[in-house]
């Protein structure tokens, strides 16, 4: 019998990314050789000054947009180079994404605002998985309610147990705290906390607060489009102490690069 720890795996990776938006004068480099793994089992978050690329960068990972030079991998899969018809399926069965607007259909219930990607996917959720996330994100009395019906907590929460039915690869959280109060923020971060302590899920989550990234594992910085920075065991001081040196960080990384 090995006692070897368990060799972590690579859940989403890129590698030499690079993203433009427009052309000549008025081009803007989102992405500057972007190179970053996330680890299977990992809380990973992105923080950054705004326009620093982190949501390029989350919606290059997701195959929400593409890249224009370098490679993405969700797992052993190429995200770079699939049609539309192969990226809608490898998000569906693969990637769970939680918005800091919530994005639930106003017209189902919280249930079928859950149920309905695997649905979708032609995929039945497994009922005791959904049952236990539904148990932990204390939703279980909520389930006939309707969006407007709920607060925005338990809106963030019914998003939270629809990014997890499948059991995705990764989930990508977009700022998952940004509309939320600080109580009902610690909530759904402690939930995704307990999603990859007690559940093994993987997190990739956006965030500007640095009490927010103080749930994660680490914390990828991000400065012009470049990673600057990259922390293990985050708290919420350490990252307060790295953003106020931010420029130096950036410069350094300039001149690295240049
Ligand atoms: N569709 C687009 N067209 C043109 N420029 C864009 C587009 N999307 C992003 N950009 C530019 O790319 C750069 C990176 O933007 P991005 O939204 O990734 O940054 P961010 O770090 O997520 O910012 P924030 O924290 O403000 O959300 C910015 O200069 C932004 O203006």
């Amino acid at each position: 019998m090995s006692t070897a720890s368990p060799v972590k795996t690579t859940a989403v990776s890129a590698e030499g990314v690079w993203k433009a938006y427009g052309t000549g004068e008025a081009q803007v480099v989102a992405l500057r050789d972007v190179s970053v793994q996330f680890a299977s089992g990992a809380f990973t978050a992105i923080m950054g000054p705004s326009g620093s690329g982190k949501s390029t960068l989350m919606h290059c990972l997701a195959g929400l947009d593409t890249t224009d030079r370098g490679t993405v991998h969700i797992g052993d899969t190429p995200v770079t180079g699939l049609n539309d018809k192969a990226l809608t399926k490898l998000r569906r069965d693969k990637i769970g994404f939680i918005f800091q607007q919530f994005n639930l259909l106003p017209t189902l219930t919280a249930e079928e605002n859950i149920t309905l990607p695997a649905a979708i996917a032609g995929a039945k959720a497994d009922p005791d998985w959904l049952k236990k996330i539904i148990h932990t994100l204390d939703l279980t009395d909520r389930l006939s309610h309707k969006p407007t019906e709920l607060s925005g907590g338990q809106q963030q929460r019914v998003a939270c147990a629809r990014a997890l039915a499948t059991r995705p690869e990764v989930v990508f959280a977009d700022e998952p705290t940004g509309n939320l109060d600080t109580r009902s923020g610690a909530e759904v971060l402690r939930f995704l906390r307990t999603s990859v302590d007690d559940f093994g899920q993987t997190i990739v989550m956006v965030t500007h607060d640095p009490g927010a990234a103080a749930y994660a594992d680490r914390v990828v910085f991000l400065a012009d489009g470049r990673i600057v920075e990259d922390m293990a065991e985050p708290t919420a001081d350490k990252v307060i102490d790295k953003m106020k040196h931010f420029e130096e960080l950036v410069a350094a990384a300039q001149e690295e690069t240049a």
